[in-house]
């Protein structure tokens, strides 16, 4: 079989630096020309669930000749806080790492945000890899540079912008990821189609059953398609000046959910809840129309996404919602529909009009 390799070019532009995302099987011999000639000591930070994972590539880096360590951290959210930084910054210091060494972060968006904000963060920066190993983490996370950790008041709170040299995306990997997570990760891959490719909404609309599993007729499409809606908008707009507020659609409310469950919600279905709202929000402001938006009902429920959350906890979640990066002040933003794959800003919506469309979305 031939072992075709995507390779999608983000960057570039704008000042960055331009870096290669590339999809397929058995990518692991392009680790080492990512990580350069320069370096002598190279970490890989991985989550407990991928130990054998971050060992075999420590093994592997070291038999390379490189002074390997493989630094552990917890699954999922759990990773993404201050103390895990700092017990990363500390296994860096007792190695001698230098800014001309360079992480590999290994695992799904928490392990590679979290990698990524720990190479942005030591000695002001160091070069890092991503190999990420969800759908999520593939389409979205480790592609674009955005880095960061939950503090208790909210989702990503602190965090830098810190593109990786490169991003290698294996889909053997998906084969042992768990079916809850391996959905959640179509959030991401839904939001692409709504915000700016419809052909992803198509194929899933094919076969949604299909859809959930890393063996589907479409998943290397899927995974590619959602890379360059990712990589399109983050290679003109890095630091979210603008364009880049797209791809927070559904993020404003579904970041204020995940605050609300302490983080032990997947992002991926918060962001599930939080587009069936902006879709509501985006109907009822007079912008999106009708069928594009029960189609996100449609789509989301087809896969297995959740729709709804506890209509009681409004108060709360608006509340959240105002530390959402995109706030300017008092005034709430949010990402909604014009129509299908036409992104806008709706800023300051009539409170009359949040609730409205929180009442579809609460049960
Ligand atoms: N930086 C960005 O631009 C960006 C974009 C989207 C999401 N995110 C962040 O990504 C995070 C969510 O990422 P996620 O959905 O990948 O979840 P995750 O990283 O929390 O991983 C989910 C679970 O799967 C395990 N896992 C990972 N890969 C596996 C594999 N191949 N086999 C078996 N288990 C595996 C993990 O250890 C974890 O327990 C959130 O924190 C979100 O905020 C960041
Ligand atoms: O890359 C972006 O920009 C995104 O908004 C992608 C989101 O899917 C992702 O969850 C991101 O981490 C959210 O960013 P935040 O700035 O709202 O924390
Ligand atoms: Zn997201």
């Amino acid at each position: 079989m031939v072992n075709e390799v995507t390779r999608i070019q983000v960057g570039g532009t704008a000042g960055s630096e331009p870096y290669e995302v590339l999809v397929g099987r058995q990518l692991l011999g392009e680790l080492a020309g990512l990580i350069g000639p320069k370096a002598k000591r190279v970490a890989v930070i991985h989550p407990e669930a991928l130990a054998e994972t971050g060992d075999a590539l420590r093994a592997d880096l070291a038999e390379q000749g490189y002074e390997a360590i493989a630094i552990q951290v917890p699954n999922a959210e759990e990773a993404k806080t201050a103390e895990v930084a700092a017990y990363c910054w500390k296994a860096l210091g007792q190695s001698g790492f230098t800014r001309t060494d360079v992480i590999v972060g290994v695992g799904g968006g928490s392990s590679t945000d979290l990698a990524g904000f720990v190479a942005a963060t030591w000695l002001r920066g160091v070069r890092w890899v991503a190999i990420p190993t969800t759908v999520l983490a593939m389409v979205d996370a480790a592609v674009g540079g955005k880095t960061g950790i939950n503090t208790a008041e909210g989702k990503n709170l602190v965090g830098a912008f810190h593109p990786p040299v490169g991003v290698l995306c294996d889909l053997a990997a998906l084969d042992s990821l768990p079916v809850n997570d391996y959905v959640s990760g179509l959030a991401e891959v839904i939001k692409a189609g709504f915000i700016a490719d419809p052909a992803i909404l198509d194929l899933i609309e094919e076969d949604p059953q299909a859809a959930r599993t890393p063996a589907g007729p479409h998943t290397a499409e899927l995974i590619v398609r959602s890379i360059r809606v990712k990589a399109e908008v983050v290679s003109s707009d890095l630091k979210e000046a603008g364009l880049r507020e797209i791809l927070n659609y559904g993020h404003t409310l579904g970041h204020a959910i995940e605050k609300n469950e302490r983080y032990k919600w997947r992002h991926g279905a918060a962001v599930a809840v939080g587009m069936h709202f902006a879709a509501e929000l985006g109907r009822l402001a007079g912008r999106l129309d009708d069928a594009t938006a029960d189609r996100h009902r449609t789509i989301l429920e087809a896969v297995g996404l959740p729709l709804h959350y506890r209509y009681d906890q409004w108060p709360k979640l608006l509340e959240n919602m105002k530390v959402d990066k995109k706030s300017r002040g008092d005034l709430l933003r949010f990402i909604v529909l014009d129509g299908l794959a036409k992104p806008t800003v709706l800023e300051g919506p009539d409170p009359a009009v949040l609730l409205a469309a929180y009442g579809e979305v609460g049960e």
